[in-house]
C-alpha cells in the first residue's frame, strides 16, 4: 500500500470572525495528483499555505512527507516545492538567469547550477526564451518558468495554487502534461483549482471544498456518481437549459419524471439524457448543502 505524502485531521483556521476551515480532514497518497476544488474564497490558499508551513492552523494536526508542520517545520520546508501567486521568479532577470541563481541559492556548485538550468529548461520548453526577460513572457511562459523554478531543488511533495488560472487551452494542456510527468516520476502534487475539467482531467483524486469543509472527496468518476448515473436535461425551444434532473436512466424512472412535468412546462419544450459533469457535481455540492446528504 502506498503511504500518504499529506494528511490532516481536523485543521481549522479562522481570520478573525471568519472561519475559513472548520475542520479539513484529508489524505493524499505518495506519487498522486490530488486536487481540492472549491470557489473563490473557499479557503484553498489558506489550506496550501498552513500545509507549507507559511501559515499556523488554529487547530488540527496536519503532516508532509511524514512530518509535523508545527513540531516539524523545517522538514516539511525541505520536503516540499511551492508554486503559487507569490512565486520567488524575478522579472527582471531572464529565465536563465532566475534558474541558475535559484540553483546556487539551493546550494549546487556552479557547474551543477549550469546543468540542472539547462535540463529544467528543455524540460519545460523554455530553451528558445532563455536568454529573454521573465517580464516579456507570456502566460504560459511564466507559468512554466513558475513551476521550473520551484523544481529547482527535487522534492517529493509540490504544491501548487491554481497552477493553469488565465492560460489558454494548448497552454493548460501542455501544463497539465508537464504535471502529469511530474506525477509518473513519483512526485505528489497538491493543486488547487477552480476549473472542473482541470481537477477531472488530471487528478487521481478530488476533494471539493466549501463552506470551510470538505463536501465530497474521490475519483472524478465516483464524484459524478454521486450526482446520479444520468441527467435529464429540460431545453426551452431555443436549447435554453431550464432544469435538470438526476435520473438511473431506466425507462421506467424517465417516465415517471417526465409525467411529473406534465402541464407544467411548455408542450414545444426538449429534453435530452446525458452523464453528470464535474459542473453538475460542483454546483451540486457547493450550492445546494441537502443534496451532500441526499447523494450519500
Ligand atoms: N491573511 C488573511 N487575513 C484575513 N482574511 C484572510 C487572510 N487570508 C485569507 N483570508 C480570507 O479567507 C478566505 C479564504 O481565502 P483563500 O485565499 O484561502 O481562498 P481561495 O479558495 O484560495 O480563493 P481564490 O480561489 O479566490 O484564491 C477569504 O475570504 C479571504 O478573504
Amino acid at each position: 500500500m502506498r503511504n500518504n505524502a499529506i494528511v490532516t485531521a481536523g485543521l481549522r483556521k479562522s481570520f478573525g470572525s471568519q472561519t475559513v476551515l472548520d475542520g479539513i480532514d484529508l489524505a493524499v497518497p505518495s506519487g498522486t495528483i490530488f486536487a481540492l476544488l472549491g470557489p473563490n474564497g473557499a479557503g484553498k490558499t489558506t489550506l496550501i499555505n498552513i500545509l507549507s508551513t507559511l501559515t499556523k492552523p488554529d487547530g488540527g494536526t496536519a503532516a508532509v512527507n511524514g512530518h509535523d508542520i508545527i513540531a516539524g517545520r523545517e522538514a516539511v520546508k525541505r520536503s516540499i516545492s511551492l508554486t503559487g501567486q507569490f512565486a520567488a521568479v524575478d522579472d527582471m532577470l531572464t529565465a536563465k538567469e532566475n534558474l541558475l541563481m535559484m540553483c546556487r541559492l539551493s546550494g549546487c556548485t556552479s557547474a551543477e547550477a549550469r546543468i540542472r538550468t539547462a535540463e529544467l529548461l528543455k524540460r519545460f520548453e523554455l530553451t528558445a526564451s532563455a536568454s529573454k526577460l521573465v517580464k516579456t513572457f507570456s502566460g504560459g511562459m511564466r507559468r512554466r518558468i513558475d513551476l521550473a523554478v520551484s523544481l529547482v531543488a527535487s522534492r517529493p511533495v509540490l504544491f501548487l495554487d491554481e497552477p493553469t488560472t488565465g492560460l489558454d487551452t494548448v497552454s493548460r494542456r501542455a501544463l497539465w502534461d508537464m504535471i502529469m510527468e511530474l506525477r509518473d516520476r513519483g512526485i505528489t502534487i497538491f493543486l488547487t483549482t477552480q476549473y472542473l475539467e482541470e481537477a477531472d482531467q488530471l487528478a487521481d483524486r478530488i476533494a471539493v471544498i466549501a463552506g470551510g469543509r470538505i463536501v465530497a472527496s474521490g475519483t472524478a468518476k465516483e464524484l459524478k456518481a454521486r450526482v446520479g448515473d444520468e441527467l435529464i436535461e429540460l431545453h426551452d425551444a431555443d436549447g435554453e437549459v431550464l432544469a435538470s434532473f438526476p435520473t438511473d436512466g431506466s425507462l421506467q424512472h424517465i417516465r415517471q419524471t417526465l409525467n411529473g412535468l406534465a402541464g407544467k412546462v411548455s408542450p414545444e419544450s426538449r429534453i435530452m439524457l446525458r452523464k453528470p459533469s464535474m459542473d453538475d457535481v460542483f454546483v451540486a455540492l457547493t450550492t445546494t448543502p441537502q443534496i451532500e446528504e441526499a447523494v450519500k
